[in-house]
């Protein structure tokens, strides 16, 4: 597959630089076919990346792209001056229907796909959903373009999306609020702050390689409650407190946030 025309009209952001800095290592976009824009016109970030455009000007890098990334916040769209008609959009803003793209840019041949903080790491698991107007090379692009950051699958619909959006849009921050909270308590029983940080870094780094391994999330959790001991203590305190209820209003009101309901 060629390296096709590429601009990243937000693409030097947090998540569209992490997107961006991926398929250009990979190859699936080359440097001096892609283009990133930034109010500010320059981002970092991009150093390693020889020949690579950046402008303030994104109704320029749209017009000179086949392919156009929208990374910015939900927020800023309404700034976001661009035709997009004739192109290939992917869309990474939550909360921005297919619908609404189409409308507000003119675009037919649209993805909407939603990564994770972990892009950067390679490691985002990035559902996508395809318009009704996209070809098959369109989608071999899409699969290549995410699948560079991490794991990419298709959805078969946008509410679907919404509830992924929360799932595993959001789902680093879930995780990282579980990880403070278990901080916060060890700060409170009296331990030093940084010893309490290393001790929790140290237990997510070696719980999620566990987990990515051959036993389920269920498999290990019934596996140490039949030691009967203090996780399963643990454990049967996180399930009398709410465990499932907490998570399903958490998804649930990540999702309704997702569908414009919040
Ligand atoms: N972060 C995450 O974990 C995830 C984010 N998303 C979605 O990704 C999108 C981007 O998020 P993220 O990268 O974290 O956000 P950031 O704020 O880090 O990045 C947004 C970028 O957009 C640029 N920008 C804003 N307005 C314009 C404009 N008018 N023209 C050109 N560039 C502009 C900003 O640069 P400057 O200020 O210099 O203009 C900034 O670099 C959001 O829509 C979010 O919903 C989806 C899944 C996960
Ligand atoms: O919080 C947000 O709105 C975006 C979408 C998923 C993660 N970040």
């Amino acid at each position: 597959m060629a390296a096709p025309r590429f601009a990243a009209l937000g693409g030097g952001g947090w998540l569209g630089g992490a997107l961006v800095r991926a398929a250009l290592s990979a190859g699936v976009i080359a440097p001096a076919t892609t283009v990133v824009t930034s109010r500010r016109g320059a981002v970092d970030g991009f150093e390693a990346f020889a020949g690579l455009g950046m402008t303030a000007d994104n109704r320029q890098a749209a017009a000179q792209a086949d392919v156009v990334l929208v990374a910015v916040r939900p927020g800023d769209i309404d700034a976001l001056d661009a035709d997009l008609s004739g192109k290939l959009v992917l869309s990474v803003m939550a909360m921005v229907p297919i619908d609404e793209l189409a409308g507000r840019f003119g675009c037919r041949r649209i993805v909407r796909a939603m990564p994770n903080a972990a892009a950067g790491r390679l490691k985002s698991f990035t559902p996508m959903v395809a318009g009704e107007a996209l070809d098959e090379q369109d989608r071999r692009f899409a699969e290549a373009f995410f699948a560079a950051s991490g794991i990419a699958e298709w959805l078969p619909d946008e509410r679907a999306l919404d509830y992924f959006t929360g799932l595993t849009g959001s789902g680093p921050a879930f995780f990282a609020a579980l990880a403070a909270a278990m901080e916060r308590d060890a700060v409170a029983r009296g331990f030093d702050a940084a010893l309490a940080a290393r001790a929790i870094r140290q237990l997510l780094a070696g719980a999620a390689e566990e987990l990515a391994g051959e036993r389920s999330p269920s498999e290990l959790v019934s596996i140490f409650k039949d030691y009967r001991g203090t996780t399963a203590a643990g454990l049967t305190a996180m399930e009398e407190h709410g465990l499932d209820p907490l998570v399903r209003a958490m998804l649930e009101a990540a999702e309704r946030r997702a569908a414009g309901l919040t």
